[in-house]
């Protein structure tokens, strides 16, 4: 097992509100990438209801967004949709178990793109994505979140698990801000995904980015 010197530092992995108007929100993500490390961008687009945009708001957003993204050598991660994640050209897709099956997704998008599974509080469902070729697992919730309505709660033990027994990387997701990140860092997590531990924090959300790189990278 490696010591905490030893490991490759925790990346942030940013999720995009759940609802935007691309042109309008493009000054704000380029501040908050250009403040500091930032792995991945998801973009995460859901209607009022919580189910997956219509594929042109999808495209919109990424023939916007992806380009700023890629600009800062920034992954481009589209959630739920492998059709679009491939249309579009992006790195990769998110899908979680009500989504688009990992075999399915994987034959739309290739070998080559990121395909990264929710995996709850689950150590099965996670072994199960490793198994089948995910290139990251996501555990999560860790903490209460208004962005999504969560039904499981990921403790951070599932982090040091999942770290000393495997290779694959680990996110964790789920009402993360800059106070209660420092645990799951500690624990084991990989990335980071975080959405309103962003966007909504009190400074802005390049000092949210500056102050996760300062937790991450002290
Ligand atoms: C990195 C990451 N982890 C988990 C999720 C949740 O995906 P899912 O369970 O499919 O829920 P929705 O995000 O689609 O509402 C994610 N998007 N990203
Ligand atoms: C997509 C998702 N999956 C589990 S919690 C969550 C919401 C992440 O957003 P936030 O960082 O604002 O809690
Ligand atoms: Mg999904």
């Amino acid at each position: 097992m490696s010591t905490k010197d030893e490991r490759i530092p925790t990346r942030l992995y940013l999720i995009t509100p759940p609802r935007l108007d691309p042109a309008g929100f493009a000054d704000t993500l380029k501040a908050a990438l250009d403040a500091g490390d930032v792995a991945s961008l998801q973009l995460r687009l859901k209607t009022e209801a919580g189910d997956t945009a219509p594929a042109d708001e999808l495209r919109r957003a990424a023939e916007i967004l992806m380009p700023l993204a890629h600009a800062r050598n920034v992954a481009f991660i589209v959630n739920d949709s492998p059709e679009i994640a491939r249309e579009m050209g992006a790195d990769g897709v998110h899908i979680g178990q009500d989504d688009t099956p990992y075999k399915e997704a994987r034959k739309i998008v290739g070998p080559d793109a990121v395909v990264g599974v929710t995996c709850h509080n689950s150590r099965h469902l996670a072994m199960e994505a490793g198994e089948a070729g995910a290139d990251y697992v996501a555990f999560g919730a860790f903490h209460p979140t208004d962005t999504k309505v969560t039904h499981s709660r990921a403790e951070p033990e599932i982090l040091t698990w999942w770290s000393e027994l495997f290779e694959l990387p680990c996110v964790a997701i789920g009402g993360i801000t800059v106070e209660n990140a420092p645990p799951l860092i500690e624990a084991g997590a990989d990335f980071l995904a975080v959405s309103a531990g962003v966007w909504a924090h009190e400074k802005g959300p390049a000092e949210a980015v500056r102050l996760f790189n300062l937790l991450m990278n002290p």
